[in-house]
């Protein structure tokens, strides 16, 4: 257990003397340089011609690109800092006394959602699947597949991810969660009415011809993602190893396979492309470039949504918990702290800036989290039995 927690969800685990500043230049989605500063969002249309490298220094990206997903020896070196192996590990256990293990801190867990409705919100890559350099190879272990279908028996699952709602449902392959595709922007339930009062609501079929509920907040932005996928495809198709996703509501400029010197090209055809584009903004997610309608909606509306949907809005009777491992996750983790309502919890094995409550290191941390949620469920349904 950690110390100094009170019963609130909202409470910071670490008392305030205990906390460890971080230097900003150790995190990744640091304020400094690699943040998402309000240019970044709404793309500036310059007023006066700036060459091509003034541009994407000028709005960030090049930074943000490069502090993107880094691997843990080479963040050190990307920022200068000369630190032995003793050191990362201090700044690692520093920063996880702000974000402490959602294992170490299980019986925490537990004890506050005693009595309480869980729900569970699970993004995709880097959380149920390790990070690889081919989105298509992103593969989730049968015993992942098994530890998330057993949660689902026991809580609402969804799966809240940046990817095609259809690829990501294949990827994960259980027809009974609910799914957010496009960062939140294509939701697919199978059992409700997904209507909440708000338009954009239609009852449909899945694969498997099952009636499954839709809800597309963003329908008016299909053609303009169409032709921003295609324009993406031509302008970097010369670029060795780019890789242009379309996600329907939203498009994925990929450069984890293409070499670093070509990086300040890519960030300038993407920015140049997105000027004919002012509906559109760009965030930055790992080694990856996302394109996205200017419109309000991202995972932490869709987690309200389905949380309201499912007829679970209720604070008091309900521990949302949301496990994820991007910059895009943020946003649900934001709602869930703000509204004093449930647990982030960054899936990380390096310190990142994070609206997270908790932290887990890796993929096998989270199967080993989910797998207790679900004995501890199965252990008090026995226990309930027999005192029956
Ligand atoms: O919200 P998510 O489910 O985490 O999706 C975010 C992006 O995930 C995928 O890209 C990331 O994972 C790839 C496979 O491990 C990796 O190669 C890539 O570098 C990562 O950025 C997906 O392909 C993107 O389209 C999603 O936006």
């Amino acid at each position: 257990m950690i110390s100094g927690q009170t019963s609130s969800v909202m409470s910071d685990p670490t008392p305030i003397k205990e906390r460890v500043g971080i230097h900003p230049s150790l995190m990744p989605y640091s304020q400094t340089g690699t943040s998402f500063s309000k240019g970044m969002y709404n793309i500036p249309i310059p007023k006066k011609k700036t060459s091509m490298l003034e541009d994407v220094l000028s709005n960030g990206w090049l930074d943000a690109m490069k502090s993107s997903s880094p691997p843990r020896k080479k963040l050190l070196k990307d920022f200068n800092v000369a630190v032995a192996s003793d050191d990362t590990d201090f700044v690692y256990s520093s920063w996880m006394k702000k974000h402490p293990s959602a294992l170490t801190s299980f019986e925490e867990i537990i004890d506050f959602a005693e009595g309480k409705k869980v729900a569970i919100f699970l993004d995709y890559d880097g959380t149920l699947s390790p990070i690889v350099d081919d989105p298509d190879r992103a593969l989730m272990s049968d015993d992942m597949r098994s530890a998330v279908r057993n949660v689902a028996k026991y809580f609402p699952t969804a799966i809240i991810s940046g990817r095609n709602r259809d690829k990501v449902c294949d990827l994960v392959g259980l027809s009974e969660l609910h799914y957010a595709g496009s960062h939140g922007m294509d939701i697919m339930s199978p059992v409700h009415k997904l209507s909440n009062g708000h338009s954009n609501t239609n009852d449909s079929t899945d694969k498997q011809d099952k009636e499954v509920s839709l809800f597309q907040p963003a329908t008016e932005f299909l053609p303009m993602i169409d032709e921003v996928f295609r324009t993406l495809v031509e302008k970097t198709k010369g670029i060795k190893g780019v890789n242009v996703e379309n996600h329907k509501f939203c498009a994925s400029v990929h450069y984890r396979n293409v070499d670093e010197k070509n990086w300040p090209t890519i960030a300038q055809l993407v920015h140049e492309v997105l000027k004919s584009f002012p509906r559109l903004r760009l965030t930055h997610g790992r080694k990856v470039l996302e394109v996205r309608p200017v419109f309000d909606w991202d995972k932490g509306k869709a987690v309200e949504f389905l949380l309201e949907s499912l007829g679970l809005s209720k604070c008091e009777e309900v521990l949302p918990i949301f496990i994820g491992d991007d910059k895009t996750d943020e946003d649900a983790f934001r709602v869930l702290r703000n509204g004093n309502r449930g647990y982030g919890i960054i899936v990380s094995p390096i310190p990142k800036e994070t609206k997270a409550f908790y932290s887990l290191r890796d993929t096998s941390e989270v199967k080993q989290f989910l797998e207790g949620l679900v004995q501890w469920k199965e252990q008090r349904y026995n226990s309930k039995r027999s005192t029956n």
